[in-house]
């Protein structure tokens, strides 16, 4: 199941988290939080749904169907926060939380005053949280600068009761490499490394690394092999571009299958 933001565009959102279950031979279901018009070139407007509504579309999905792991996306408010996390904490389920908070042309997709309930109220219940540096910044509370600040970062969010943490390293200014690095609440760490790709088609990412991670643990992988397939999943997407769009375009969700996988990703253990 995807809990999240429609993308008129198709390139994040509910669409690129479908169409990565899809390419995964995962059946998705869809709670819609938020319509978004947007297109390449950045959001031009925000429908929430009400937090009732989000609550029903949960109820009724688990009624009827096996739900074996859930992503959340974009959640918009704290009204939202609070009934998802109603609906979800008696259910048995892998959680990954994407905390989704500003789109690439800096339209917000999360108000500010929903930034606790999403710490207070839905982290403890997360199995995985998949922040950016932006994003782990906001709920750390800590700017991230250097090793330290992240390994520091991480602590913090650990600490708040999620289990494992994938910070994802799209936004840090490195040469040559897009570096992930995954912190375990036992304290274990290791890092992801893959060639940096110089590309303006990157939207989505964030949306098709968290749902590929969660097609694979729903499948039963495990969490350290579900993290490392989920970031071979995003960078065959990166490296194989569509070229369409004016602004920053989608990735490229056929581009797994087409390559059976096949992809270097490299791990570096602590
Ligand atoms: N230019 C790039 N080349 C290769 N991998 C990238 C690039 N940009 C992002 N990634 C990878 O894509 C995934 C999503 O990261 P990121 O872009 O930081 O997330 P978000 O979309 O949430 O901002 C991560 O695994 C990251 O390393
Ligand atoms: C509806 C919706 N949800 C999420 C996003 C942001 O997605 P993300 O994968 O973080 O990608 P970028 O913003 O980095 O492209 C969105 N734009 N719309």
């Amino acid at each position: 199941m995807t809990i999240a933001g429609s993308d008129s565009s198709g390139g994040a959102g509910i669409q690129a988290d479908l169409k990565t279950f899809q390419e995964l031979s995962v059946f998705g279901t869809s709670v819609i939080t938020a319509l978004t018009a947007q297109n390449t070139l950045g959001v031009d407007g925000v429908f929430p749904s009400t937090a009732d509504f989000v609550k029903q579309q949960i109820e009724v999905v688990f009624h009827d169907l096996p739900v074996k792991a859930v992503k959340t996306g974009m959640l918009f408010s704290a009204q939202i926060i609070e009934e998802v996390v109603n609906s979800l904490r008696e259910k048995d389920v892998l959680l990954v939380v994407d905390p989704v908070m500003i789109a690439k042309g800096g339209a917000s997709l999360l108000q500010d005053k929903a930034v606790e309930a999403l710490t207070t109220k839905l982290l403890p219940l997360a199995t995985v949280l998949t922040p950016n540096i932006p994003e782990a910044e906001v709920i750390s509370g800590i700017k991230i600068k250097s090793e330290m600040d992240l390994q520091k970062a991480a602590e913090k969010i650990l600490a708040m009761g999620v289990k494992c943490v994938v910070m994802k390293g799209g936004h840090l200014d490195e040469q040559g490499t897009a570096t992930d690095t995954v912190f375990f609440a036992d304290g274990s760490t290791f890092k992801m490394a893959s060639a940096r790709i110089e590309t303006k088609h990157t939207h989505g990412t964030g949306c098709t690394y968290s749902a590929a991670l969660t097609a694979f643990v729903g499948q039963g992988w495990s969490l350290k092999e579900a993290i490392i397939e989920a970031k071979k999943f995003v960078q065959l997407a990166i490296e194989t571009p569509l070229n369409i769009g004016h602004g920053h375009g989608p990735t490229n969700h056929f581009a797994y299958k087409l390559a059976k996988g096949v992809c270097e990703v490299n791990i570096i253990e602590s």
